[in-house]
């Protein structure tokens, strides 16, 4: 007999409450609060101080307490007159003011959140004010009110020791410090500002004198004959440099009596200034030649490089705020949850006791029959599955239990009973055996379920519930593919629409799109309706969704051509995935003038790939395995589904890049491992009951429930909606020439298809490469006409490695060919 076991509870130690440290950080509120007292405060002692200055005689005597009732003459009264009293008289004197700048900055500061550090500017502040205080009483020490008596005191103090010719100094000192320290003068950057200063002023002399009249010669050419001073011409180059051809002579007394002309020009000017015109005069001795020598002064304008200190995306967020993918369909409505039917008319998983304690004495009775002895047993309710964990007794193996799966499921006369022993992590062994009457998942309490809802996820896909009734949400984005299989009726349709339907009520038009391959031309049909919202297609097809085999080559081909173009995007970004792009994108840091542009997820569905498989081949596979491989970064996803699971369908080159895979219910051992690498999906019981793997551990599933009259609704609700004006469309795909179809019409023949005959045969070579060096063709081309020459029958067929036969001796036999032609 069995040993009863109570396995006790632990019981918890109650928490000792930690101490928590109190936050002294400031809400907005309190900031907002803080910041305008003290502005306000500020404001208040500003005019105080003001009043002071034509009160204070008036108020001292009432501060002395003589009459303390009596009103004060002070514009802020008793408060004005005392603070002042005490800041003004009896501290620093006039420099007290700074002291209100310094708390009304502070208040701004608190008011405007900033960041900057308010320290420095009370540190340097109070120096300043010490500084001036003693500085006004040294050189005003009559007019006490300047300086205070702090200032007094000090002057007083220091006089003693150093003299007054010691406190001199130290003031000087004292500014040149702060000179030096504040505001970080040195004597080169004095020195630069006002040269820059005096070059501005005669930058601003030369522009005025330029525009205003052509007479500054700088250069003179003597060979030149020019009929006035008044058709001179003014050359402006790049440096501003004048050039002005005044008439020329060979006397010299006539050269200088031109300039000697033009001065009073300058001089009389009637905008200028007297200023202008004595530097302009001075500019004149240094600049014009004394002597008869030509002399050429060529002054190339240093032009100072401005430094842009505002980042610009910086500035375009301040002023558009961020860029919103979603704004086109700004009123975009997502679908209810209403759209969707509850099935389990309000009332969830029922547990049937008689049933659980049914199948638990069956499981210890079977098991005993093979003289296994449990020591403890906990059965998991699930929506269609009960999941009854065993801990054996010690020494039994488990492989033993394992081996009596087929004899346990007898027992029990019930079908899909799986065996998971161990449990991962749990040191018990799992008997998973199928509830008489399985509860459906509907679509609806996933949907609204509050792991979905909350779900922060690119791609969010509510599959359905575990066993222990939890809803999963997985995250295609980080699948990144999926490869799902099942035999034909348990399930994989209604678990493509639960997926698609999942990304519908999370994501925005502008977010994803969806690439549809339907073969059966039937089950994803009613997303057709969204195809101006959801889908992306090729730029000349009608239909979004493709039903036609021959298409999905070139869609495949085109969105490999989106993900290259998409690569090179994030390159040129320096973004190593579409999040980071994106984020970039928004934050307006890429240019869509450089061919930028938010990224939409594109989700590419496959269903009945085994069918697409047997009619392309590696024309599909190929596209396929390199989207696999490259895809997941720049925001391509693959779903694909099965009913066969056989090895030449999905490969190893497939399988390899599909870690994420879903089986429904399969009818082979054989067919379970090929799809998950592992038994199980065999013994599911069908209708939704899944496994799920991403790599790791297999979870069993019931797949949410989604009828089509469902996914109908939803698809009219947002068909019903503001759309784009076209589905998304992809690159374009030139596919290649299918075959070489060799009754090629004369009419269809490549310009240089005559050209391109005569070389052959007068080579006597059929070679593609010869034709590419001799009439400077690409590879394509050539080979086009070389399959045109062939049909034509000028050359033979193709022979591997070796040159075509060439089958016209010479060109007298060629051009007797190509009449015939076209007589014939
Ligand atoms: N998650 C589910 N919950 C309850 N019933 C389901 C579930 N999934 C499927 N079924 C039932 O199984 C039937 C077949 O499902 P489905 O059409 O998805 O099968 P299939 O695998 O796509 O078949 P085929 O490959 O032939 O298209 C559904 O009509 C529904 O009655």
């Amino acid at each position: 007999m069995a040993k009863k076991k109570t396995v006790k509870k632990t019981k918890k130690t109650p928490r000792v409450p930690k101490f928590k440290k109190p936050d002294f950080t400031l809400t907005r509120q309190h900031r907002l609060i803080l910041g305008s007292l003290l502005m306000l405060f500020a404001i208040a002692l500003f005019i105080a101080f003001v009043s002071f200055f034509f009160t204070w005689k008036v108020d001292q005597s009432e501060l002395g307490g003589v009459s303390p009732s009596a009103e004060t003459a002070n514009w802020m009264q008793k408060f004005g007159a005392n603070i002042s009293h005490f800041f003004i008289y009896k501290g620093f004197g006039v420099a007290s003011f700074i002291f209100t700048g310094l708390l009304f900055y502070t208040g701004l500061h608190i008011f405007l959140d900033s960041k900057k550090k308010l320290f420095n500017h009370w540190f340097w502040g109070s120096v300043v004010v010490i500084w001036c205080s003693i500085f006004f009483s040294f050189f005003f020490s009559d007019v006490s009110l300047l300086g205070g008596t702090v200032g007094y005191e000090v002057n007083y103090y220091l006089e003693s020791y150093i003299g007054k010719i010691g406190i001199g100094l130290l003031l000087l000192f004292g500014a040149i410090t702060y000179a030096v320290l504040r505001l970080r003068l040195t004597p080169e950057s004095v020195m630069e500002y006002f040269n820059r200063k005096a070059k501005d002023i005669k930058d601003d002399f030369e522009t005025v004198d330029t525009t205003a009249e052509p007479t500054l010669k700088e250069e003179t050419t003597a060979s030149e004959t020019v009929p006035s001073p008044e058709n001179a011409t003014i050359e402006e180059a790049t440096g501003k440099k004048t050039t002005v051809a005044t008439k020329t002579t060979e006397d010299k007394s006539e050269f200088e009596l031109s300039v000697e002309n033009l001065q009073p020009t300058i001089k009389n000017h009637s905008d200028r200034t007297k200023k202008d015109n004595t530097i302009k005069d001075a500019s004149f001795e240094v600049e014009i030649p004394k002597d008869e020598e030509e002399t050429t002064i060529e002054v190339e304008k240093v032009i100072e490089e401005k430094t842009v200190t505002e980042n610009l995306s910086d500035k375009l967020v301040k002023e558009h705020g961020e860029f919103d993918p979603k704004l086109e369909l700004g009123n975009f409505r997502f679908p209810t949850i209403e759209l969707l039917k509850d099935y389990t008319n309000g009332s969830s998983i029922t547990i049937n006791q008689e049933e659980l304690e049914e199948n638990k004495n069956q499981i210890v009775t079977t098991l005993r029959n093979y003289k296994i002895e449990i020591a403890s047993i906990k059965a998991t309710v699930g929506p269609t599955v009960t999941l009854y964990e065993i801990i054996p007794e010690a020494g039994v193996r488990i492989s033993k239990i394992k081996n009596l799966e087929d004899d346990i499921a007898l027992s029990l006369a019930a079908l899909g009973i799986r065996i998971i022993a161990p449990m991962p992590g749990k040191g018990t062994i799992g008997i998973e055996v199928p509830n008489k009457k399985p509860a459906i998942v509907s679509m609806r309490s996933a949907i609204a379920s509050k792991k979905f809802q909350q779900a922060e996820m690119q791609l969010p896909i509510a599959f359905g519930k575990t066993i222990s009734n939890e809803t999963l949400v997985v995250d295609l984005a980080k699948m990144p593919h999926l490869l799902m299989a099942g035999a034909t009726g348990q399930g994989k349709s209604v678990g493509l629409n639960c997926i698609l339907t999942s990304i519908l009520y999370k994501k925005h038009p502008a977010e994803v799109k969806f690439v549809l391959v339907d073969p059966k031309k039937v089950e994803l049909t009613l997303f057709n309706k969204i195809e101006r919202h959801y889908l992306a297609k090729l730029p000349d097809s009608e239909e979004a969704i493709i039903t036609d085999n021959s298409k999905v080559i070139n869609t495949l081909n085109s969105l490999c051509i989106e993900m290259d173009q998409r690569y090179d995007m994030l390159k040129n970004a320096m973004c190593r995935n579409i999040v980071e792009y994106n984020t970039k994108f928004k934050a307006r840091k890429l240019n869509p003038n450089d061919g930028h542009k938010f990224l939409p997820y594109i989700v590419l569905v496959v269903d009945e790939f085994a069918d697409l498989i047997m009619t392309a081949g590696k024309e599909v596979e190929t596209p396929i395995a390199r989207l696999a491989q490259l895809a997941r970064a720049i925001g391509i996803h693959l779903i694909i589904a099965t009913q066969r699971p056989s090895v030449n369908v999905i490969t190893g080159m497939i399988k390899a890049n599909f870690p994420a895979r879903v089986a429904f219910r399969v009818m082979s051992k054989i067919d379970s491992r090929t799809i998950l690498d592992n038994a199980g999906a065999d013994q599911l019981i069908g209708r939704g009951d899944m496994l799920y793997t991403q790599g790791n551990d297999l979870i069993r599933i019931q797949c949410a429930f989604v009828d089509t009259p469902e996914v109908e609704k939803i698809t009219d609700f947002i068909g019903a909606q503001k759309a784009y004006p076209d589905a998304h469309i992809l690159p374009e795909y030139q596919g290649e020439e299918s075959g070489t179809s060799l009754d090629v019409d004369i009419a269809d023949r490549d310009k240089l298809f005559r050209q391109a005959a005569e070389v052959i045969v007068i080579a006597q070579q059929g070679s593609a490469s010869l034709l590419q060096r001799k009439l400077k063709l690409g590879y394509n081309r050539a080979g086009r006409i070389i399959d045109q020459l062939e049909a034509a029958g000028i050359v033979g067929q193709f022979e591997g490695s070796k040159a075509r036969q060439v089958l016209v001796p010479d060109i007298l036999a060629l051009e007797q060919l190509l009449e015939n032609e076209k007589n014939g």
